[in-house]
């Protein structure tokens, strides 16, 4: 997909699955997405998550919402649930399998990719990846498994790099910090709980919104 396009979707990408809501799935991502998220991801994944087929049914329900307001649909790791929704694109993280053989087998479909390192992200770039996923950039306690955190470095350290393929930063972002994360170098930001777990998902959406937007009309 066209840079430009995808660097302007990646604005506030926000993530979620059944076990990081506060209130049912469905209300959360409608509130997203009515306050102004620009790309969503079904990540269902954790101590306790979905079945099988209540994930399908679930993902259905949530990428018939994302069709409604005209915004890309992104499925975490199950290459096969993104196939069989024909579903707008899929992210995967570095032990998610071969990137060049998951980039041939969709072709058409937005691919992105967690890196933590220049390394990883030319790596990425080179099989194919369409954007990158840069994190954990703060302390979160969403994904328990992260690896260290960064900080602002490796956006930095990227961008120096040359590299200049869409960016978004993911781990403890939220509105006060979010204007920093685009400064550092990324075209976006990628939340879970931020919007999750707020009382009020339109609200939070709209709020890292505008930080984004001051951010991006600051470099
Ligand atoms: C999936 C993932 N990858 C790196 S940090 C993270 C969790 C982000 O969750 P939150 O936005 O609630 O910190
Ligand atoms: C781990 C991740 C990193 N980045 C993004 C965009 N999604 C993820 N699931
Ligand atoms: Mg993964």
């Amino acid at each position: 997909m066209e840079y430009n396009t995808l660097k302007l979707q990646l604005k506030v990408y926000f993530i979620m699955g059944s076990l990081n809501c506060r209130a049912e799935p469905e209300l959360v991502l409608e509130q997203a997405l009515k306050g102004g998220a620009t790309l969503f991801q079904y990540r269902e994944k954790g101590e306790g998550c979905l079945s099988p087929d209540q994930k399908n049914a679930l993902a259905l329900s949530l990428q018939k919402i994302c069709g409604k307001n005209h915004v890309p649909f992104i499925i975490n790791d199950d290459i096969d649930l993104m196939i069989s929704l024909n579903a707008d694109g899929l992210h995967i993280g570095q032990e998610d399998g071969d990137l060049n053989q998951i980039r041939s087998s969709i072709p058409d479909k937005i691919l992105g990719v967690s890196v933590h390192n220049v390394e990883e992200a030319e790596d990425a770039l080179r099989a194919g990846a369409d954007y990158l996923g840069v994190g954990p950039i703060f302390d979160t306690s969403t994904k328990m498994d992260t690896r260290d955190v960064m900080g602002f470095s490796v956006l930095k350290e990227l961008r120096a790099a040359g590299i200049t393929a869409p960016i978004v930063g993911i781990g403890g972002i939220s509105e006060e910090n979010a204007f920093e994360v685009i400064e550092a170098g990324a075209d976006g930001v990628s939340v879970i709980s931020a919007i999750s777990q707020h009382v009020n998902p339109e609200k939070a959406a709209s709020g890292l919104l505008e930080r984004v937007e001051k951010g991006l009309e600051s470099k």
